[in-house]
């Protein structure tokens, strides 16, 4: 029988079979919660459905969880191994029948975050990235790809601008690398992150005693940490006004002093910032030093948003699902062509964090080597901020014919302002038989 340690919060109820699968006892909680009538049951598949004896007995083993369907239920269990040599399956979590594809995922989650973990284990701690990792094959990355390996080779301060996502920390980290300060450290620092009293010791360190709480051996600052290397400032506009006064004479004068500290020591480091916001507007409302800000433009790079380079949504996309092929343990080959129009039209206002984030989603839920559009709007748990498309009844060939004709006129049209002639060119058809086309289907 199950120990009374083994009972979880909610009691659903167990059953006990034997190494064939032959029932030994069902609990009265399982009868009642489940509709069953014990005493007709001698097998445990008579009314576990959907899970088998061999995933039983492995779930016994490794402390797994088994998805199975009890009376029409689906249903979580958790295996235990009977002293008799059998099995104790004691149900920890019920379901309505709608919820299925949630609970199979929950369950599929559960394992991938296992097998991350030991991934995740085996990962170098440091990870930095080259301009061949920055994905991308659109005209607009590849010439900011080209102007920042250029910029590289100096050491003069970058700015990197654009929305949040677009990956400027990536580009910040593939400048150091190709800069001849890549020996040297990275530092990457996020003034988002910092309470504002703590700005002060973590930018410029401190000396033994420097203030209450400060450690007797002192702190080296991130900004002496990046000697000889970069100091990577994201999320710049959030560096408090006081600090930013301070910061900007460590940039004039390349020199650095502890706070509580009396000496000054010389600094060799290279400056990359990011902001997402626009910093001239903060110069303008007071919030931003005018003087810093021209400080730190000594060299403005742009980073596109995702929308204005869709070429590349599907090669990031293909590159995420083979990312996350390995780390979940997948086999996900192919984007069903419904939802890759689907991505094509959407705005990705979280740009490549945003679609990385969606990918992961659906790869949580995929069944299959390829992923589809019901992989991401499930029935019971929708994005909000997504909509999903609505499929149209698809029509008789000719009536499809028909209006595939009209819109690529009106498409010719609108792109040729209505010029005829040209519109007809575009659509490699006579004048003439455009404008017969244009009379049957009433086109203006
Ligand atoms: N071109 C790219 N190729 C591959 N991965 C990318 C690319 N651009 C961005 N990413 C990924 O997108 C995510 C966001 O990138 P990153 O943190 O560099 O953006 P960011 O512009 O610095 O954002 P924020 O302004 O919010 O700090 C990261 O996981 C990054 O690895």
């Amino acid at each position: 029988m199950l120990d009374e340690s083994k009972k979880t919060f909610w009691d659903w109820g167990f059953f006990e079979i034997d190494t064939n699968g032959r029932l030994i006892h069902v609990s009265q909680q399982l009868c009642e919660h489940f509709n069953l009538e014990s005493s007709q049951l001698t097998h445990f598949n008579q009314m576990l459905k959907e899970t088998s004896l061999q995933k039983i007995g492995i779930a016994a083993n490794s402390e797994a969880i088994v998805f199975g369907v009890l009376n029409n239920i689906p249903c979580l269990l958790k295996v235990f191994l009977c002293s008799q040599k059998g099995f104790i399956c004691q149900v920890i979590l019920k379901y309505e029948e709608s919820y299925r594809q949630e609970l199979l995922s929950l369950l599929n989650n559960n394992e991938q975050q296992k097998r991350r973990k030991v991934k995740r284990k085996q990962r170098p701690l440091s990870h930095s990235y080259t301009f061949e990792q920055i994905n991308g094959t659109s005209s607009a990355i590849e010439q900011i790809k080209e102007l920042a390996a250029r910029v590289s080779r100096g050491s003069s301060t970058v700015l990197l601008t654009g929305e949040s996502g677009t990956g400027k920390e990536l580009f910040a980290q593939a400048i150091h690398d190709l800069s001849p300060r890549r020996e040297g450290p990275f530092i990457p620092i996020n003034c988002a992150s910092i309470p504002e009293s703590l700005f002060e010791s973590e930018l410029f360190g401190y000396e033994a005693g420097a203030f209450s709480g400060a450690g007797k051996d002192g702190k080296p600052g991130k900004i002496e940490l990046a000697q000889n290397g970069t100091l990577f400032l994201d999320e710049i506009s959030e560096l408090p006004f006081i600090t930013q006064g301070k910061f900007l004479r460590v940039l004039q004068e390349r020199e650095i002093e502890r706070l509580g500290g009396t000496g000054r020591k010389r600094v060799d480091i290279r400056i990359i910032a990011a902001t997402n916001r626009d910093l001239m507007t903060l110069v303008q409302e007071g919030k931003f030093r005018q003087d810093l800000f021209y400080r730190l433009l000594v060299f403005e790079l742009k980073i596109p948003p995702l929308r204005d380079r869709k070429e590349d949504i599907l090669l990031l996309a293909d590159q995420f699902i083979d990312d996350f092929n390995d780390e979940f343990g997948l086999n996900v080959k192919e984007i069903d062509p419904l939802l890759k129009d689907w991505m094509l039209n959407y705005d990705w206002p979280g740009n490549v964090r945003e679609l990385k984030s969606f990918i992961e989603r659906g790869m949580n839920i995929v069944e299959g080597g390829t992923l589809t559009l019901d992989d991401f709007f499930l029935p019971y748990a929708n994005f909000p901020i997504y909509q999903k498309p609505q499929m149209k009844e698809l029509l008789s060939l000719e009536e499809e014919v028909t209006n595939a004709e009209i819109s690529a006129i009106e498409r010719a049209l609108e792109e040729t302002n209505g010029d005829k002639t040209l519109a007809a060119e575009k659509l490699n058809i006579h004048l003439a038989s455009l404008y017969r086309k244009m009379s049957k289907y009433n086109l203006k």
